[in-house]
């Protein structure tokens, strides 16, 4: 099932064609790197999918309701994180969390058990009584993702979530992610550091002038098929003969030399096969053969370089 549905949007600020005739499906569940350079569009479209500003032209969906037509059932649908924080310098986080909980409909036991279950969650309990502008911006992040969290949404929009974080906070980020994506929650991310939501996502989208230039799934882009070709790097013990023999009874393969006496090996993909299976099972001749692997790595094209082959140059 679809949870979001962007059909052919269009916004446009005076000249500025900030979105520019996007479409997209997001199935529940999925967790969605949306990625474009700065510019884009990203915010512009993410403002409009949770309610905040309406397309010119062109359809949104949220769980199969118009963002137009149906605003206050979408957002209580949605938990959004915008790219900045408002300054709250009066309160601490608990207050501020309790405000939106207020703001949100939670009476009484209800927001307290929520509020409870969200610091937890995020760790922003034992942080509790900490003034909102006294807050690192790794936990001025969690603050603003437990915001979105005490809805309990099953789809967030994080506009940005990652931005100006250390790699420490960027794990822990991360990790929230990935326990909410366990939790069964659609998750659309947006970034314009693809490693950083390459990390995170499952599938890829990304925009460029506000239209859609690939979607696709993290794997695919991240892994060679060179015309075909599956890619392995791989390290042996010993001798490298006994490699070259099994090499030798298998044209079909190529053995070219890798860095830091590691091999190479360029293999034919079988179309009817899963590269999963197939590697595996190259792996068992391998060993069968008496070659002693101790490092077998199918090779990784960098996020960035998938980027920029896509937008057929340096993304601007
Ligand atoms: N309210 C507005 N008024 C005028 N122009 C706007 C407005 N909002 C966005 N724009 C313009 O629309 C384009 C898309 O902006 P948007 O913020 O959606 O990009 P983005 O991909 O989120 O960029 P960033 O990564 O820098 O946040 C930009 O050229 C921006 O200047």
């Amino acid at each position: 099932m679809n949870v979001i549905e962007v059909d052919n949007i269009y916004r446009a600020f005076g000249k500025i064609r900030a979105v520019n005739g996007l479409s997209f499906r997001v199935g529940a569940g999925q967790v969605v790197g949306f990625i474009g350079a700065n510019g884009a569009g990203k915010t512009t479209t993410m403002r409009m999918m949770v309610t905040l500003d309406v397309p010119d032209a062109g359809t949104i969906e949220i769980c199969n309701m118009n963002v137009i037509d149906h605003p206050r059932d979408i957002r209580r649908l949605i938990g959004w994180m915008p790219d900045h924080f408002g300054a709250y310098p009066n309160m601490d986080v608990w207050e501020y969390l309790d405000f939106y909980g207020r703001a949100f409909g939670l009476h009484g036991r209800e927001r307290q058990r929520r509020l409870d279950e969200v610091m937890a969650f995020t760790d922003m309990d034992v942080l509790a009584e900490r003034p909102c502008n006294a807050l690192s911006k790794g936990q001025t992040q969690r603050l603003c993702l437990s915001r979105a969290l005490l809805s309990d949404p099953q789809v967030l929009v994080l506009d940005e979530p990652a931005a100006g974080l250390d790699p420490k906070a960027r794990i822990e980020f991360k990790n929230l992610v990935k326990l909410l994506a366990d939790r069964g929650k659609t998750l659309f991310i947006s970034s314009h550091i693809l490693s950083e939501l390459g990390e995170m996502c499952d599938h890829l989208l990304f925009i460029d002038n506000g239209r859609q230039v690939h979607q696709g799934t993290s794997d695919s882009l991240r892994f060679h098929k060179e015309d075909g070709h599956l890619r392995v790097r791989l390290r042996a013990r010993g001798e490298s003969s006994r490699l070259e023999q099994w090499i030798a009874a298998r044209p079909e393969i190529k053995l070219r030399p890798g860095d830091n006496r590691s091999h190479e090996l360029l293999v034919p993909h079988r179309p009817d096969d899963q590269p999963e299976a197939q590697l595996a099972g190259l792996l068992r001749e391998l060993l069968a053969a008496g070659v002693e692997v101790y490092e077998f790595n199918r090779v990784e094209r960098r996020l960035e370089d998938a980027f920029v082959e896509i937008l057929g140059g340096v993304p601007s």
